[in-house]
């Protein structure tokens, strides 16, 4: 029995605290990948001691403040209206998860601005997304069309974004050099109508070599992973990546680049917006399938939407695109959990978000 406390409250107490272990990544049975109180708290430990003391965020009560009710009041596109960027001829799988992850945490729609080629195949992944085949690469159109085609990517892109709550720069994006050029004029429009970004993937190869594209844009979000944040740190700090003082570091990465916020991806992931740093290093998964960026680069389209909502109703008092951040990642990680439980060392991306839903059903149950 804890001291002081009756039989009732101390199993109170007991039963909260099995809850927030479960609601955290739970017990687990494997002898190598044994996730028990004890190990949870060693990695945490771990991420403190590499990133600095205290930097773990508590992720379940961020995703308690900021997922929305399912209110019968609410109407279709409240939950959030996100869209993708990205898809091409060579890479169909990027976009498709991100754009279905959205839907699956919760938002009510999920747009794919993609090339031809890799529309058909993206729209027969699904029916839910909407697929927009509206870019082209260089190969595919002479050298005469680039400029109408240009303008007319534009064009079609506007008629939508006002609408959106969030876009995803990147997945399955490629890196031709006219689609790129397209892209950034998207990019351009989406921060003259204060439309927030999350950069991945081949997003995050223009970004670095066009960093003005996020310069001094606070709703922009890089999400890279170990190679993307290499570059980015060759490019804009012109020095090598140094784990031994690696809060600092992306300290100076997000000055460097202007008032935008990164996630470092890896064994703990880092968020940042150059003034402090948070971790979020709770267990996820010992599988490293491709795709799981994907998956993060659209729940955090979702999860910074909803903080944005529950900041302009005044119930924050936190960066919103910081806890969105810590959210996606904190969702992510359980996830994958949850599905290497069951699926072990086959378990794929799209195993992963088929535990999405309960992963955050755990922590805000519809009906609790
Ligand atoms: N099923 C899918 O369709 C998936 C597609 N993915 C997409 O794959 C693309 C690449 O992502 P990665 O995470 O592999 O990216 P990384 O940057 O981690 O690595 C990409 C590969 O490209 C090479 N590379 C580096 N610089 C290059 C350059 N300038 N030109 C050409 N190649 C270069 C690297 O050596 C590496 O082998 C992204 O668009 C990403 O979204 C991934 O998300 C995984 C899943
Ligand atoms: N070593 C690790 N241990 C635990 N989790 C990890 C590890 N590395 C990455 N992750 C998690 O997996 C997620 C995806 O990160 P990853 O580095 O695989 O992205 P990526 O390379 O961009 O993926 P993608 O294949 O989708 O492009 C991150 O949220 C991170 O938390
Ligand atoms: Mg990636």
């Amino acid at each position: 029995m804890v001291r002081g406390f009756s039989p009732a409250a101390a199993a109170a107490v007991f039963r909260r605290q099995n809850f927030l272990i479960r609601c955290l990544g739970g017990y687990r049975k494997e002898k190598n990948y044994s996730n028990n109180f004890h190990h949870h708290c060693v990695i945490r430990m771990h991420s403190a001691m590499s990133g600095g003391p205290s930097l773990e965020a508590d992720a379940v009560s961020i995703l308690r403040s900021i997922t929305p009710t399912l209110d019968p009041t609410r109407h279709k596109g409240q939950a959030g209206k996100v869209a993708v960027i990205g898809g091409c001829r060579e890479y169909t799988g990027a976009p498709y998860f991100s754009a279905i992850s959205a839907l699956k945490l919760g938002a009510d729609v999920s747009h794919v601005f993609c090339t031809k080629d890799a529309a058909t195949v993206i729209k027969s992944y699904s029916p839910e997304l909407i697929v927009h085949p509206i870019l082209e690469e260089s190969y595919s159109i002479r050298n005469d069309e680039k400029g109408s085609i240009s303008a007319k990517v534009i064009e079609e892109v506007d008629k939508w974004m006002e609408r959106f709550d969030c876009l995803v720069i990147g997945p399955g994006l490629g890196r031709d050099p006219f689609l790129l050029d397209c892209v950034s004029n998207i990019m351009k429009r989406a921060r003259e109508s204060n439309v927030p970004m999350v950069i991945d993937g081949d997003g995050l190869f223009l970004v670095s070599n066009s960093p003005d594209l996020v310069r001094g844009y606070p709703l922009a979000v890089l999400t890279p992973n170990v190679n993307e944040y290499k570059r980015l740190v060759q490019k804009i700090l012109n020095c090598e990546v140094n784990d031994e003082e690696g809060s600092k570091q992306l300290l100076a990465l997000a000055k460097g680049i202007g008032g935008v916020t990164i996630l470092r991806k890896g064994k703990s992931d880092f968020i940042t917006d150059g003034e402090k740093v948070s971790a979020v290093s709770i267990y996820g998964s010992p599988r490293r399938c491709g795709g799981q960026g994907d998956i993060l680069a659209g729940s955090v389209a979702v999860f910074l939407s909803w903080a944005r909502q529950s900041a302009y109703r005044g119930e924050l008092g936190t960066n919103p695109t910081i806890l969105g951040c810590i959210a996606a990642s904190a969702i992510l990680r359980k996830a994958a959990s949850l599905a290497f439980d069951q699926k072990k060392r086959s378990t794929l991306t799209s195993d992963i978000i088929e535990c999405l839903g309960r992963s955050l059903e755990e922590i805000c149950a519809v009906i609790s």
